[in-house]
Protein backbone atom coordinates (compact mmCIF):
# COMPACT_ATOMS: atom_id res chain seq x y z
CA UNK A 1 0.00 0.00 0.00
CA UNK A 2 1.35 3.34 -1.07
CA UNK A 3 1.34 5.73 2.05
CA UNK A 4 0.27 9.18 -0.51
CA UNK A 5 -3.13 10.64 0.40
CA UNK A 6 -4.89 12.29 -2.52
CA UNK A 7 -5.87 16.00 -1.10
CA UNK A 8 -9.67 16.55 -1.51
CA UNK A 9 -10.37 19.74 -3.52
CA UNK A 10 -11.71 22.31 -1.31
CA UNK A 11 -14.40 25.03 -2.58
CA UNK A 12 -15.54 27.84 -0.66
CA UNK A 13 -18.73 29.49 -1.87
CA UNK A 14 -20.32 32.53 -0.41
CA UNK A 15 -24.23 32.41 -0.01
CA UNK A 16 -25.86 29.67 0.89
CA UNK A 17 -29.29 31.18 -1.04
CA UNK A 18 -31.23 29.04 -3.73
CA UNK A 19 -28.76 29.31 -6.62
CA UNK A 20 -25.37 28.88 -4.33
CA UNK A 21 -27.10 25.35 -2.63
CA UNK A 22 -29.45 24.45 -5.57
CA UNK A 23 -26.83 25.00 -8.70
CA UNK A 24 -23.05 26.15 -7.46
CA UNK A 25 -22.51 23.93 -4.94
CA UNK A 26 -24.26 21.07 -6.36
CA UNK A 27 -21.85 20.80 -9.20
CA UNK A 28 -19.10 21.44 -7.08
CA UNK A 29 -19.86 18.45 -4.50
CA UNK A 30 -20.79 16.33 -7.87
CA UNK A 31 -17.21 17.66 -9.09
CA UNK A 32 -15.89 15.97 -5.73
CA UNK A 33 -15.00 19.42 -4.03
CA UNK A 34 -15.61 19.87 -0.16
CA UNK A 35 -17.94 22.79 -0.17
CA UNK A 36 -17.48 25.12 2.63
CA UNK A 37 -20.62 27.89 2.38
CA UNK A 38 -20.06 31.35 3.72
CA UNK A 39 -23.18 33.01 4.49
CA UNK A 40 -24.39 35.80 6.88
CA UNK A 41 -27.43 34.11 7.67
CA UNK A 42 -27.19 31.86 10.98
CA UNK A 43 -30.22 30.14 10.49
CA UNK A 44 -29.26 28.94 7.44
CA UNK A 45 -25.49 28.08 8.92
CA UNK A 46 -26.74 26.39 11.63
CA UNK A 47 -29.16 24.23 9.58
CA UNK A 48 -26.44 22.96 7.08
CA UNK A 49 -23.88 22.14 10.20
CA UNK A 50 -26.95 20.23 12.07
CA UNK A 51 -28.08 18.51 8.77
CA UNK A 52 -25.40 16.31 6.67
CA UNK A 53 -27.18 16.38 3.11
CA UNK A 54 -30.14 18.20 1.42
CA UNK A 55 -32.09 17.58 -1.87
CA UNK A 56 -31.76 19.11 -4.83
CA UNK A 57 -35.17 18.86 -6.64
CA UNK A 58 -35.31 19.33 -10.70
CA UNK A 59 -38.91 20.02 -12.10
CA UNK A 60 -39.92 19.70 -15.46
CA UNK A 61 -42.64 18.99 -17.78
CA UNK A 62 -40.44 15.69 -18.16
CA UNK A 63 -41.02 15.09 -14.71
CA UNK A 64 -38.81 15.53 -11.28
CA UNK A 65 -35.38 14.44 -10.53
CA UNK A 66 -33.48 14.90 -6.75
CA UNK A 67 -29.85 14.74 -6.22
CA UNK A 68 -28.54 14.37 -2.98
CA UNK A 69 -26.02 16.90 -1.52
CA UNK A 70 -23.53 16.08 1.03
CA UNK A 71 -19.60 16.47 2.13
CA UNK A 72 -20.34 20.25 3.40
CA UNK A 73 -19.51 22.80 6.15
CA UNK A 74 -20.76 26.34 7.03
CA UNK A 75 -18.70 29.03 8.17
CA UNK A 76 -20.49 32.30 9.12
CA UNK A 77 -18.09 34.95 7.32
CA UNK A 78 -19.42 38.15 9.38
CA UNK A 79 -18.46 36.32 12.61
CA UNK A 80 -15.72 33.90 11.87
CA UNK A 81 -13.25 35.39 9.44
CA UNK A 82 -10.19 33.87 10.71
CA UNK A 83 -11.67 30.23 10.23
CA UNK A 84 -12.63 31.67 6.94
CA UNK A 85 -9.52 33.38 5.74
CA UNK A 86 -7.83 29.80 6.84
CA UNK A 87 -9.78 27.86 4.91
CA UNK A 88 -9.77 30.07 1.79
CA UNK A 89 -5.82 30.04 1.51
CA UNK A 90 -6.40 26.17 1.60
CA UNK A 91 -8.97 25.95 -0.80
CA UNK A 92 -8.75 25.60 -4.69
CA UNK A 93 -11.89 27.13 -5.66
CA UNK A 94 -14.38 30.43 -4.29
CA UNK A 95 -17.32 30.80 -5.76
CA UNK A 96 -20.36 33.41 -4.65
CA UNK A 97 -23.80 34.04 -5.23
CA UNK A 98 -24.29 36.47 -2.69
CA UNK A 99 -26.21 39.76 -5.35
CA UNK A 100 -23.89 42.06 -7.22
CA UNK A 101 -24.30 44.45 -4.10
CA UNK A 102 -22.97 42.31 -1.87
CA UNK A 103 -19.32 41.85 -3.37
CA UNK A 104 -17.83 44.62 -1.68
CA UNK A 105 -18.65 42.98 2.13
CA UNK A 106 -17.18 39.78 0.60
CA UNK A 107 -13.86 41.12 -0.71
CA UNK A 108 -11.78 41.89 2.47
CA UNK A 109 -12.08 38.39 3.97
CA UNK A 110 -11.23 36.85 0.01
CA UNK A 111 -8.46 39.20 0.16
CA UNK A 112 -6.80 38.48 3.08
CA UNK A 113 -7.45 34.61 2.36
CA UNK A 114 -5.73 34.96 -0.95
CA UNK A 115 -2.64 36.82 0.72
CA UNK A 116 -2.21 34.05 3.15
CA UNK A 117 -1.73 31.35 -0.08
CA UNK A 118 1.80 30.11 -1.08
CA UNK A 119 3.02 31.60 -4.14
CA UNK A 120 4.13 28.12 -5.02
CA UNK A 121 0.61 26.23 -5.12
CA UNK A 122 -2.13 26.41 -8.17
CA UNK A 123 -3.80 29.68 -7.62
CA UNK A 124 -6.78 29.91 -6.01
CA UNK A 125 -9.77 30.33 -9.04
CA UNK A 126 -12.10 32.97 -8.30
CA UNK A 127 -15.66 32.60 -9.96
CA UNK A 128 -18.46 34.80 -9.11
CA UNK A 129 -21.64 33.93 -10.32
CA UNK A 130 -24.19 36.88 -10.11
CA UNK A 131 -26.42 38.22 -12.51
CA UNK A 132 -24.08 41.21 -13.97
CA UNK A 133 -21.87 42.05 -16.26
CA UNK A 134 -18.43 41.09 -15.50
CA UNK A 135 -19.44 40.30 -11.60
CA UNK A 136 -15.86 38.61 -11.17
CA UNK A 137 -14.19 41.89 -12.36
CA UNK A 138 -16.03 43.94 -10.19
CA UNK A 139 -15.10 41.90 -7.28
CA UNK A 140 -11.46 41.61 -8.04
CA UNK A 141 -11.26 45.18 -7.82
CA UNK A 142 -12.93 45.78 -4.33
CA UNK A 143 -9.70 42.90 -3.51
CA UNK A 144 -7.25 44.48 -5.52
CA UNK A 145 -8.13 48.31 -3.81
CA UNK A 146 -5.75 49.28 -1.18
CA UNK A 147 -8.54 49.24 1.96
CA UNK A 148 -7.96 45.14 0.79
CA UNK A 149 -4.34 44.17 -0.36
CA UNK A 150 -1.48 46.70 -0.41
CA UNK A 151 -0.50 47.41 -3.45
CA UNK A 152 3.12 45.43 -3.71
CA UNK A 153 0.98 42.26 -3.08
CA UNK A 154 -1.43 43.46 -5.81
CA UNK A 155 1.27 43.22 -8.69
CA UNK A 156 2.15 39.62 -8.34
CA UNK A 157 -1.66 38.57 -6.78
CA UNK A 158 -2.04 36.32 -10.22
CA UNK A 159 0.45 33.84 -8.67
CA UNK A 160 -2.09 33.55 -5.63
CA UNK A 161 -5.38 33.53 -7.34
CA UNK A 162 -7.46 34.03 -10.95
CA UNK A 163 -10.16 35.56 -11.21
CA UNK A 164 -12.64 34.63 -13.92
CA UNK A 165 -16.05 35.82 -15.35
CA UNK A 166 -18.76 33.85 -15.60
CA UNK A 167 -22.74 33.66 -16.61
CA UNK A 168 -24.73 31.30 -15.27
CA UNK A 169 -28.32 30.58 -15.93
CA UNK A 170 -30.52 28.71 -14.01
CA UNK A 171 -34.69 29.70 -12.82
CA UNK A 172 -34.45 28.57 -8.56
CA UNK A 173 -37.84 30.50 -7.18
CA UNK A 174 -38.07 31.05 -3.58
CA UNK A 175 -38.39 28.38 -1.96
CA UNK A 176 -41.48 26.58 0.60
CA UNK A 177 -40.33 27.81 4.00
CA UNK A 178 -41.29 24.37 4.95
CA UNK A 179 -38.36 22.84 2.67
CA UNK A 180 -35.60 23.62 4.85
CA UNK A 181 -32.26 23.40 3.08
CA UNK A 182 -34.06 21.14 -0.28
CA UNK A 183 -33.59 23.55 -3.15
CA UNK A 184 -36.45 22.89 -6.44
CA UNK A 185 -35.64 24.59 -9.58
CA UNK A 186 -35.67 24.00 -13.42
CA UNK A 187 -34.12 21.03 -15.35
CA UNK A 188 -32.21 23.92 -17.44
CA UNK A 189 -28.85 25.23 -16.38
CA UNK A 190 -26.14 26.87 -18.32
CA UNK A 191 -22.72 27.95 -16.71
CA UNK A 192 -20.16 29.51 -18.96
CA UNK A 193 -16.96 31.00 -17.85
CA UNK A 194 -13.80 32.45 -19.42
CA UNK A 195 -10.71 30.29 -19.70
CA UNK A 196 -8.28 33.19 -20.26
CA UNK A 197 -7.30 33.94 -16.86
CA UNK A 198 -5.91 30.54 -16.42
CA UNK A 199 -3.02 30.63 -19.21
CA UNK A 200 -0.48 28.18 -17.70
CA UNK A 201 -2.64 26.40 -15.58
CA UNK A 202 -5.73 24.01 -16.10
CA UNK A 203 -8.69 25.47 -14.83
CA UNK A 204 -10.49 23.95 -12.53
CA UNK A 205 -12.22 20.54 -13.12
CA UNK A 206 -16.13 21.31 -12.53
CA UNK A 207 -18.62 19.62 -14.02
CA UNK A 208 -21.43 21.45 -15.59
CA UNK A 209 -19.26 24.70 -16.57
CA UNK A 210 -18.38 25.40 -20.43
CA UNK A 211 -15.08 26.83 -20.93
CA UNK A 212 -14.87 29.99 -23.42
CA UNK A 213 -12.30 32.23 -24.89
CA UNK A 214 -15.10 34.85 -25.13
CA UNK A 215 -17.46 35.52 -22.88
CA UNK A 216 -19.26 38.57 -23.91
CA UNK A 217 -21.70 37.21 -26.32
CA UNK A 218 -22.71 34.32 -23.42
CA UNK A 219 -23.45 37.15 -20.64
CA UNK A 220 -24.88 39.90 -22.78
CA UNK A 221 -27.61 37.39 -24.54
CA UNK A 222 -28.49 35.38 -21.02
CA UNK A 223 -28.41 38.91 -19.73
CA UNK A 224 -30.72 40.42 -22.07
CA UNK A 225 -32.25 37.67 -23.25
CA UNK A 226 -33.25 35.79 -20.22
CA UNK A 227 -33.24 38.16 -17.52
CA UNK A 228 -35.04 40.87 -19.69
CA UNK A 229 -37.62 38.60 -20.68
CA UNK A 230 -38.04 37.53 -16.81
CA UNK A 231 -38.13 40.98 -15.49
CA UNK A 232 -40.78 42.21 -17.98
CA UNK A 233 -42.98 39.43 -17.34
CA UNK A 234 -42.27 40.24 -13.36
CA UNK A 235 -42.86 44.05 -13.70
CA UNK A 236 -45.93 43.96 -16.14
CA UNK A 237 -47.48 41.18 -13.58
CA UNK A 238 -46.47 42.57 -10.45
CA UNK A 239 -48.56 45.75 -12.17
CA UNK A 240 -51.08 43.59 -12.87
CA UNK A 241 -51.75 41.98 -9.57
CA UNK A 242 -50.20 38.76 -11.34
CA UNK A 243 -48.69 36.69 -8.32
CA UNK A 244 -45.77 34.55 -10.35
CA UNK A 245 -44.06 35.15 -13.45
CA UNK A 246 -46.20 32.01 -15.16
CA UNK A 247 -49.41 33.62 -14.25
CA UNK A 248 -48.35 36.84 -15.90
CA UNK A 249 -47.11 35.18 -19.03
CA UNK A 250 -51.12 33.73 -19.30
CA UNK A 251 -51.96 37.03 -19.49
CA UNK A 252 -51.97 38.05 -23.44
CA UNK A 253 -50.95 41.05 -23.44
CA UNK A 254 -47.84 40.59 -20.84
CA UNK A 255 -46.70 37.49 -23.08
CA UNK A 256 -46.54 39.80 -26.17
CA UNK A 257 -45.02 42.65 -24.31
CA UNK A 258 -42.39 40.31 -23.47
CA UNK A 259 -41.99 38.86 -26.93
CA UNK A 260 -41.96 42.30 -28.05
CA UNK A 261 -39.08 43.73 -25.36
CA UNK A 262 -36.94 40.12 -26.41
CA UNK A 263 -37.51 41.09 -30.16
CA UNK A 264 -35.94 44.47 -29.32
CA UNK A 265 -32.87 43.07 -27.82
CA UNK A 266 -32.78 40.35 -30.32
CA UNK A 267 -31.64 42.70 -32.80
CA UNK A 268 -29.02 43.76 -30.63
CA UNK A 269 -27.79 40.68 -29.49
CA UNK A 270 -27.76 39.11 -33.34
CA UNK A 271 -26.12 42.44 -34.82
CA UNK A 272 -23.41 43.37 -31.97
CA UNK A 273 -22.63 39.00 -31.71
CA UNK A 274 -23.23 37.39 -35.31
CA UNK A 275 -25.51 35.50 -33.29
CA UNK A 276 -27.37 33.94 -36.45
CA UNK A 277 -31.17 35.64 -36.47
CA UNK A 278 -32.53 32.15 -36.59
CA UNK A 279 -30.16 30.78 -33.61
CA UNK A 280 -31.78 34.21 -31.33
CA UNK A 281 -35.53 33.28 -32.29
CA UNK A 282 -34.88 29.61 -30.89
CA UNK A 283 -33.22 30.84 -27.95
CA UNK A 284 -35.84 33.39 -27.45
CA UNK A 285 -38.54 30.55 -27.37
CA UNK A 286 -36.67 28.30 -25.32
CA UNK A 287 -36.79 30.96 -22.84
CA UNK A 288 -40.07 31.77 -22.90
CA UNK A 289 -41.20 28.19 -22.41
CA UNK A 290 -38.51 28.22 -19.23
CA UNK A 291 -39.99 31.33 -17.68
CA UNK A 292 -43.35 30.09 -18.33
CA UNK A 293 -42.77 27.01 -16.16
CA UNK A 294 -46.04 25.70 -14.40
CA UNK A 295 -43.94 23.89 -12.07
CA UNK A 296 -42.11 26.59 -10.57
CA UNK A 297 -43.59 29.33 -8.37
CA UNK A 298 -41.70 32.00 -9.01
CA UNK A 299 -42.68 35.37 -7.60
CA UNK A 300 -43.47 38.18 -9.46
CA UNK A 301 -41.74 40.62 -6.13
CA UNK A 302 -38.47 37.89 -6.13
CA UNK A 303 -37.91 38.24 -10.41
CA UNK A 304 -38.22 42.19 -9.46
CA UNK A 305 -36.23 42.69 -7.03
CA UNK A 306 -33.80 45.12 -6.37
CA UNK A 307 -35.53 47.57 -8.75
CA UNK A 308 -32.76 50.17 -8.63
CA UNK A 309 -29.96 47.48 -9.90
CA UNK A 310 -32.53 46.03 -12.58
CA UNK A 311 -32.77 50.06 -14.14
CA UNK A 312 -29.18 50.82 -14.00
CA UNK A 313 -26.80 51.27 -17.12
CA UNK A 314 -25.88 47.80 -17.79
CA UNK A 315 -28.40 45.91 -16.44
CA UNK A 316 -31.33 44.28 -18.74
CA UNK A 317 -33.37 47.49 -19.62
CA UNK A 318 -30.95 50.38 -20.06
CA UNK A 319 -28.11 48.75 -20.82
CA UNK A 320 -30.05 46.93 -24.39
CA UNK A 321 -31.86 50.35 -25.07
CA UNK A 322 -29.17 52.62 -24.61
CA UNK A 323 -27.01 50.64 -27.55
CA UNK A 324 -30.46 50.43 -29.82
CA UNK A 325 -31.21 53.99 -29.69
CA UNK A 326 -27.58 54.97 -30.49
CA UNK A 327 -28.14 53.13 -33.56
CA UNK A 328 -31.41 54.73 -34.31
CA UNK A 329 -33.30 51.32 -33.55
CA UNK A 330 -36.38 50.66 -31.79
CA UNK A 331 -36.65 50.06 -27.73
CA UNK A 332 -39.84 50.65 -27.05
CA UNK A 333 -40.90 47.59 -25.68
CA UNK A 334 -37.90 48.08 -23.18
CA UNK A 335 -39.34 51.50 -22.30
CA UNK A 336 -42.46 49.99 -21.65
CA UNK A 337 -40.86 47.46 -19.26
CA UNK A 338 -38.54 50.04 -17.88
CA UNK A 339 -41.82 52.19 -17.00
CA UNK A 340 -43.10 48.93 -14.60
CA UNK A 341 -40.26 48.45 -13.69
CA UNK A 342 -39.98 52.47 -11.59
CA UNK A 343 -43.91 51.64 -10.82
CA UNK A 344 -42.67 48.84 -8.83
CA UNK A 345 -42.48 51.09 -5.35
CA UNK A 346 -42.63 50.15 -1.87
CA UNK A 347 -42.76 46.55 -2.10
CA UNK A 348 -42.77 45.32 1.16
CA UNK A 349 -39.21 43.64 2.33
CA UNK A 350 -38.09 45.34 -1.03
CA UNK A 351 -35.40 47.95 0.39
CA UNK A 352 -34.56 49.06 -3.35
CA UNK A 353 -37.94 49.68 -4.47
CA UNK A 354 -38.82 51.48 -1.15
CA UNK A 355 -35.98 53.59 -2.36
CA UNK A 356 -37.24 53.81 -5.62
CA UNK A 357 -40.32 55.92 -4.57
CA UNK A 358 -38.06 58.26 -2.81
CA UNK A 359 -36.01 59.01 -5.32
CA UNK A 360 -38.98 59.43 -7.38
CA UNK A 361 -40.66 61.63 -4.84
CA UNK A 362 -38.15 64.13 -4.74
CA UNK A 363 -36.22 64.45 -7.61
CA UNK A 364 -36.90 65.82 -11.27
CA UNK A 365 -37.28 63.29 -14.18
CA UNK A 366 -34.44 64.34 -15.56
CA UNK A 367 -31.92 63.72 -12.12
CA UNK A 368 -33.96 60.73 -11.67
CA UNK A 369 -32.58 59.21 -15.23
CA UNK A 370 -28.97 60.48 -14.16
CA UNK A 371 -29.39 58.62 -10.53
CA UNK A 372 -30.87 55.76 -11.35
CA UNK A 373 -30.25 54.77 -14.89
CA UNK A 374 -26.73 56.63 -15.33
CA UNK A 375 -27.73 57.69 -18.68
CA UNK A 376 -26.63 61.63 -19.59
CA UNK A 377 -28.34 63.99 -21.16
CA UNK A 378 -26.32 63.44 -24.09
CA UNK A 379 -27.48 60.15 -24.82
CA UNK A 380 -30.01 59.46 -27.31
CA UNK A 381 -31.81 57.39 -24.76
CA UNK A 382 -32.08 60.32 -22.61
CA UNK A 383 -35.30 61.96 -23.58
CA UNK A 384 -37.22 58.73 -24.09
CA UNK A 385 -36.34 57.76 -20.58
CA UNK A 386 -37.04 60.95 -18.64
CA UNK A 387 -40.65 60.46 -20.25
CA UNK A 388 -41.36 57.26 -18.70
CA UNK A 389 -40.41 58.97 -15.12
CA UNK A 390 -42.38 61.90 -16.07
CA UNK A 391 -45.11 59.56 -16.83
CA UNK A 392 -44.92 57.37 -13.09
CA UNK A 393 -43.92 60.53 -11.40
CA UNK A 394 -47.87 61.90 -12.84
CA UNK A 395 -49.81 58.92 -12.14
CA UNK A 396 -48.00 58.78 -8.62
CA UNK A 397 -48.54 62.42 -7.46
CA UNK A 398 -52.39 61.83 -8.68
CA UNK A 399 -52.74 58.94 -6.63
CA UNK A 400 -51.95 60.71 -3.66
CA UNK A 401 -54.21 64.16 -4.55
N1 LIG B 1 -32.16 32.47 -8.19
C1 LIG B 1 -31.86 32.44 -9.49
O1 LIG B 1 -32.68 32.02 -10.32
C2 LIG B 1 -30.52 32.93 -9.97
C3 LIG B 1 -30.02 32.41 -11.18
C4 LIG B 1 -28.79 32.88 -11.67
C5 LIG B 1 -28.08 33.81 -10.94
N2 LIG B 1 -28.60 34.29 -9.77
C6 LIG B 1 -27.81 35.29 -9.06
O2 LIG B 1 -27.25 34.69 -7.90
C7 LIG B 1 -27.15 35.67 -6.87
C8 LIG B 1 -27.89 35.16 -5.64
O3 LIG B 1 -29.25 34.95 -5.97
P1 LIG B 1 -30.18 33.97 -5.11
O4 LIG B 1 -31.46 33.88 -5.85
O5 LIG B 1 -29.46 32.74 -4.75
O6 LIG B 1 -30.39 34.88 -3.81
P2 LIG B 1 -30.65 34.42 -2.30
O7 LIG B 1 -31.16 35.61 -1.60
O8 LIG B 1 -31.44 33.16 -2.28
O9 LIG B 1 -29.20 34.08 -1.75
C9 LIG B 1 -28.22 35.03 -1.40
C10 LIG B 1 -27.46 34.51 -0.19
O10 LIG B 1 -26.37 35.40 0.05
C11 LIG B 1 -26.26 35.55 1.45
N3 LIG B 1 -25.51 36.77 1.77
C12 LIG B 1 -25.96 38.05 1.80
N4 LIG B 1 -24.97 38.88 2.20
C13 LIG B 1 -23.89 38.10 2.40
C14 LIG B 1 -22.56 38.38 2.83
N5 LIG B 1 -22.13 39.62 3.12
N6 LIG B 1 -21.68 37.34 2.94
C15 LIG B 1 -22.09 36.07 2.66
N7 LIG B 1 -23.34 35.75 2.25
C16 LIG B 1 -24.22 36.76 2.12
C17 LIG B 1 -27.70 35.59 1.94
O11 LIG B 1 -27.80 35.36 3.33
C18 LIG B 1 -28.31 34.47 1.09
O12 LIG B 1 -28.18 33.22 1.74
C19 LIG B 1 -27.71 36.95 -7.45
O13 LIG B 1 -26.68 37.71 -8.02
C20 LIG B 1 -28.62 36.45 -8.55
O14 LIG B 1 -28.82 37.40 -9.56
C21 LIG B 1 -29.79 33.87 -9.26
O1 LIG C 1 -31.43 37.44 -9.72
P1 LIG C 1 -31.86 38.79 -10.26
O2 LIG C 1 -32.52 39.61 -9.21
O3 LIG C 1 -30.79 39.48 -11.01
O4 LIG C 1 -32.98 38.46 -11.36
C1 LIG C 1 -34.14 37.70 -11.02
C2 LIG C 1 -34.30 36.54 -11.98
O5 LIG C 1 -34.52 37.02 -13.28
C3 LIG C 1 -33.06 35.64 -11.99
O6 LIG C 1 -32.70 35.22 -10.70
C4 LIG C 1 -33.30 34.39 -12.88
O7 LIG C 1 -34.11 33.47 -12.23
C5 LIG C 1 -31.99 33.77 -13.27
O8 LIG C 1 -31.09 34.72 -13.76
C6 LIG C 1 -32.15 32.66 -14.28
O9 LIG C 1 -30.89 32.26 -14.71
Amino acid sequence: MSGSTTKTKKAVHFGAGNIGRGFVACFLHQSGYEVIFADVNDAIIKQLNDNKSYRVIEVGVDGTSESVITNYRAINSRTNEAELVKEISEADVVTCAVGPNVLKFIAPVIAKGIDARSDNETPLAVIACENAINATDTLANFINSPQNTPADRVEDIDKRARFANSAIDRIVPAQDPGAGLDVTLEKFYEWVVDRTPFKGFEPPAIKGIKWVDNLEPFIERKLYTVNTGHATAAYHGYNRSKSTVYDALQDKYIHDEVKKALSNTAELITEKHGIPKKEQDEYVDKIVRRISNPHLEDAVERVGRAPLRKLSRKERFIGPAAQLAEHGKDCSALMDAAEMAFRFQNVDGDDESKELAKIMATNTPENVVKQVCGLQPNEKLFPQVVDVVKRVQADTQEESD
